[in-house]
């Protein structure tokens, strides 16, 4: 069976997210007849993937409308692997700086919702990822960073502000945008983790 993976598509960068997992499928070999990458709106849809995208956006607005459209259950007890970015750290988190958030609480962090956009709104800067060959040219845009995390999350990237690349398991969750830049490498590592 081909992998099958839902880009929760409620807020964000949905379309980017589409295109750099398509991209991913294709470099990391993993491309197939019945593969695919499709837009995750509704909680029947959660069961047949191996892997959910969770986009950048507004954490506040997907929050609210992972309850509204009733996802929330099953978000929380799918068995396959989150890909998280930016808005998708803090929902996916433990614990939020921020009452208007409902985290998931599926990754062992507590995460601060706009660590640099008191400072910078966005910003890119190459960083050291473990697991990786190369620096990895990372874009910024009013970024969450995990201020803690519990035994279970191991670290790829730790900034002065907080973490800002780690996987649980088979999940791989990073505070800045991945599917903005064209490089595919953390895509293809979280698919690698994720088919082992
Ligand atoms: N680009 C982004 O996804 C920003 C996320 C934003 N800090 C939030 O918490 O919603």
């Amino acid at each position: 069976m081909g992998i099958k993976i839902g880009v929760l598509a409620l807020q964000g960068d949905v379309s980017e997210h589409i295109l750099a997992f398509e991209r991913a499928l294709l470099s990391a070999g993993l491309k197939t007849a019945d593969s695919s990458v499709f837009e995750l709106r509704n909680s029947d849809e959660i069961p047949v993937c191996d892997a959910i995208a969770i986009p950048g956006g507004e954490s506040t607005t997907i929050s609210r409308l992972i309850d509204k459209n009733g996802m929330r259950d099953a978000l929380v007890n799918f068995k396959g692997g989150f890909f998280a970015t930016c808005a998708g750290m803090v929902i996916l988190s433990s614990e939020a700086d921020d009452k208007r958030v409902k985290p998931l609480g599926i990754i062992d962090i507590s995460v601060d919702r706009n660590a640099f956009g008191r400072q910078r709104d966005s910003f890119q800067m190459p960083l050291e990822i473990r697991g990786l060959s190369a620096p990895y040219d990372a874009v910024f845009i009013r970024a969450p960073v995990a201020v803690s995390a519990g035994k279970d999350v191991f670290v790829l990237c730790k900034l002065d502000s907080g973490i800002v690349a780690l996987t649980q398991g088979k999940h791989m969750v990073l505070s800045f945008h991945p599917e903005l830049t064209g490089d595919t490498r953390l895509h293809e590592l979280f698919l690698k983790n994720l088919v082992e």
